[in-house]
């Protein structure tokens, strides 16, 4: 195994962080944040008759953006052993759907799924996931994975996430916890964590509250970013990478939900948003109109409508 930590101890979380460039558009870049209950209604929305999803949709498109943004910044060439950490609801699928891309992708995976998700996908899901020999790890077992980890992806809570973890997900959480990487660290060595959404255990509105839990190196934020993540993502701590994926959101519910979301890469289901400010839901709107007067205007004039022309 290998990692891209230096000596125990002094290691900060900050020198593990992945090594991309920033956006070189990012100053003048900026994203709206959302509360958990307008991530819960983006959901319900995107899963009506009228937004035309199923759910095991949702979660194959969120989990392949997870697999994508592990891939980006910790590759199996250098990180060969991915833990994942799925909780007991939907981003728990997304995380089943991510270690079954990583297992594809080239990692060993290990997953850690203490409480499964009560309809037959979950268990299609971890059917998939053994039928490609990923190790199953009990939660007495999950220090260990953690040490033998090169890198971990916490699938454990997403938007729905309230109170203080209870067990069997509190524990293995305080392993993952700064104070105790330290620790650990000095005992070995700790892999950087890739968390979704939101880092498990953080408040998804307030955030880490007594700054007591981990922080992870990367969040990939699905859809939105949730305000609890802006102490990572705009405060004195910037010390991470930040990605947006979950590419389903048409443009009636960005529009509705004012999101004005960043361009991807034409065929990427992730963009690098590390860097960008944060927009009020006024300066959204107003990007929204200009961005529909934009491809009024090009449509106009027959141009195709992925950029000015040089
Ligand atoms: N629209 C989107 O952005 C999509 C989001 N998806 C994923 O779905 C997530 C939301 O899924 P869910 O609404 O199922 O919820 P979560 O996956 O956030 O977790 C809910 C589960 O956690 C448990 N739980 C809540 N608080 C707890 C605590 N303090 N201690 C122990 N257990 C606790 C609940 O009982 C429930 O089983 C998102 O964060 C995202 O990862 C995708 O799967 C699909 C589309
Ligand atoms: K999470």
């Amino acid at each position: 195994m290998t990692s891209n930590t230096t000596d125990a101890g002094a290691t900060g979380i900050a020198q593990q962080t992945p090594a991309l460039q920033t956006p070189l558009s990012s100053a003048n870049q900026k994203l709206r944040y959302i509360d958990a209950e307008t991530a819960v209604k983006i959901d319900e929305q995107l899963l009506s008759e009228e937004g035309g999803f199923s759910i095991d949709q949702l979660m194959e498109l969120a989990g392949l953006s997870c697999a994508q943004t592990v891939f980006a910044c910790y590759p199996p060439s250098t990180f060969g052993t991915v833990l994942v950490a799925a909780g007991p609801g939907n981003q728990g699928g997304d995380g089943l759907v991510a270690a079954r891309h990583l297992s594809h992708f080239g990692y060993r995976v290990m997953l850690w799924y203490p409480k499964q998700g009560k309809t037959e996908l979950f268990a299609r899901l971890k059917k998939q996931l053994k039928n490609l020999n990923v190790d199953f790890v009990d939660t007495d077992e999950f220090v260990d994975a953690l040490e033998e980890a090169d890198v971990v992806l916490d699938a454990i809570f997403g938007f729905s996430f309230k109170g203080e973890p209870r067990e069997p997900f509190k524990e293995p959480l305080d392993a993952m916890n700064n104070e105790s990487r330290m620790e650990f660290e000095a005992r070995r060595k700790v892999p950087p964590i890739v968390s979704i959404d939101i880092p498990s255990g953080w408040s998804v509105d307030e955030g880490n509250q007594g700054g007591k839990k981990f922080t992870p190196q990367v969040i990939l934020s699905l859809t939105a970013p949730k305000h609890g993540i802006k102490s990572f993502t705009l405060g004195p701590e910037k010390i991470g990478r930040h990605f947006l994926g979950g590419r389903f959101v048409s443009d009636e519910i960005e529009e509705k939900f004012a999101l004005a979301l960043p361009v991807y890469p034409a065929d990427a289901q992730i963009v690098d948003v590390t860097g960008f400010g944060e927009m009020s839901p006024e300066e959204a709107k107003q990007k929204l109109e200009e961005e529909n007067l934009y491809i009024i205007y090009t449509n106009d004039f027959d141009y195709c409508n992925h950029g000015p022309l040089p």
